[in-house]
């Protein structure tokens, strides 16, 4: 068994290549591959890590996707984090027949992170296990692809760099709840999409996406905000407004990605004027779901029904 270890909120390019690493260790040596993580997240644990990118939901759909097997979860607690690696990976190998271990190469467990490459290395050599230390990737622009990197971009609303690092865009899965019923009453009705406080909120703004329902992908007009036209002190909503959609989306569970900031959340003077505005974010929206066709692409492995 070839294992690729590591803590993984979601899947972004940097791990494909760890994955494909693992995949081609494993044809050679005819075995399989596994990821091998934690969970909760070790930085969530101890401290550091508010709300993930991706939830366990939002990671299963992506390893069906991207057909990446069902990984070996590790209860994480503070206790578990000062095991000593050697202990760990002795385990590791009397659990699952490890013949090797694809880690990033800046990767550090066990107790005071002495689990290091170099480490890594000893521990191979002696053992006669394959190792590969991958390296960082590194986007043309010279920007290093790390899930902080993805998190941070996301909660600054710069999604369509986020997609970049990612290879798809960053989306969520979530419950259509009501709201004041006022969308309806001006002509752009929205679905509030129910926010799950373990995943981060994107930053405040208005955003071109896509929603998957009923087997089909909508252009979908997002607003991150707290509705600042009409209250004075609201709670902070994310609500789809979906082109071209006439029915009923209460109680669904649909996916909705981010394709891209259009401009941020504005307190107009009245109804008229938001009105007026939310027309121009609909053509924008348009435009960019259809320049983003490729993007969606990627997602393959969607439900026919929500
Ligand atoms: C594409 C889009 C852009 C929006 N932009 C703003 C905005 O700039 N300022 C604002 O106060 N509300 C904005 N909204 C939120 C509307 O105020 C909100 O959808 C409306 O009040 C309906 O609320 P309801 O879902 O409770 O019926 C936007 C909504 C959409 C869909
Ligand atoms: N094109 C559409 N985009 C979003 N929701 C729509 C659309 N057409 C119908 N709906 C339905 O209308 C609801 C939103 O209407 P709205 O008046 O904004 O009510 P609420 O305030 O309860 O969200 C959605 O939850 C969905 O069920």
């Amino acid at each position: 068994m070839i294992v690729c270890i590591g803590a993984f909120d979601g899947y972004h390019r940097g791990h494909f290549s760890l994955f494909r690493q693992a995949r081609e260790m494993a044809a050679r040596a005819h075995t399989e591959w596994k990821i091998v993580t934690f969970s909760p997240h070790p930085r969530y644990v101890l401290g550091g890590l508010k709300a993930r990118l991706f939830t366990l939901e939002d990671a299963a759909f992506l390893r069906r996707n991207f057909d990446i097997p069902e990984p070996l979860e590790i209860p994480f607690t503070r206790e578990f984090a000062s095991t000593e690696p050697r202990l760990f990976l002795d385990e590791l190998r009397a659990r699952l027949g490890v013949t090797g271990i694809v880690v990033g190469r800046e990767f550090r467990f066990g107790r005071d992170r002495s689990g290091d490459g170099e480490f890594l290395a000893r521990y191979c050599a002696e053992r006669g296990l394959e190792l590969a230390l991958m390296p960082q990737l590194v986007m043309d622009d010279g920007i290093v692809v790390s899930s902080t990197r993805v998190r941070d971009m996301v909660q600054a609303g710069n999604v369509d760099q986020a997609a970049e690092l990612l290879g798809y865009p960053w989306f969520l899965f979530s419950e259509v709840v009501g709201g004041e019923r006022r969308g309806r009453a001006m002509g752009y009705p929205t679905a509030n999409m129910l926010p799950d406080e373990k995943k981060l909120t994107p930053g405040e703004g208005v955003y071109a996406g896509a929603m998957w329902h009923g087997g089909r992908w909508w252009p979908a007009a997002i607003s991150v905000g707290r509705n600042p036209t009409f209250l004075v002190q609201g709670s902070l909503r994310i609500e789809a407004h979906v082109i071209g959609f006439h029915g009923d989306l209460y109680g669904r569970r649909p996916l909705l990605a981010f394709l891209k900031r259009l401009r941020l959340m504005t307190r107009f003077s009245g109804r008229m004027s938001l009105m007026k505005q939310l027309a121009l974010d609909c053509e924008e929206t348009r435009r960019v779901f259809d320049a983003s066709r490729p993007l969606l692409k990627v997602f393959h492995c969607l439900p026919s029904f929500d």
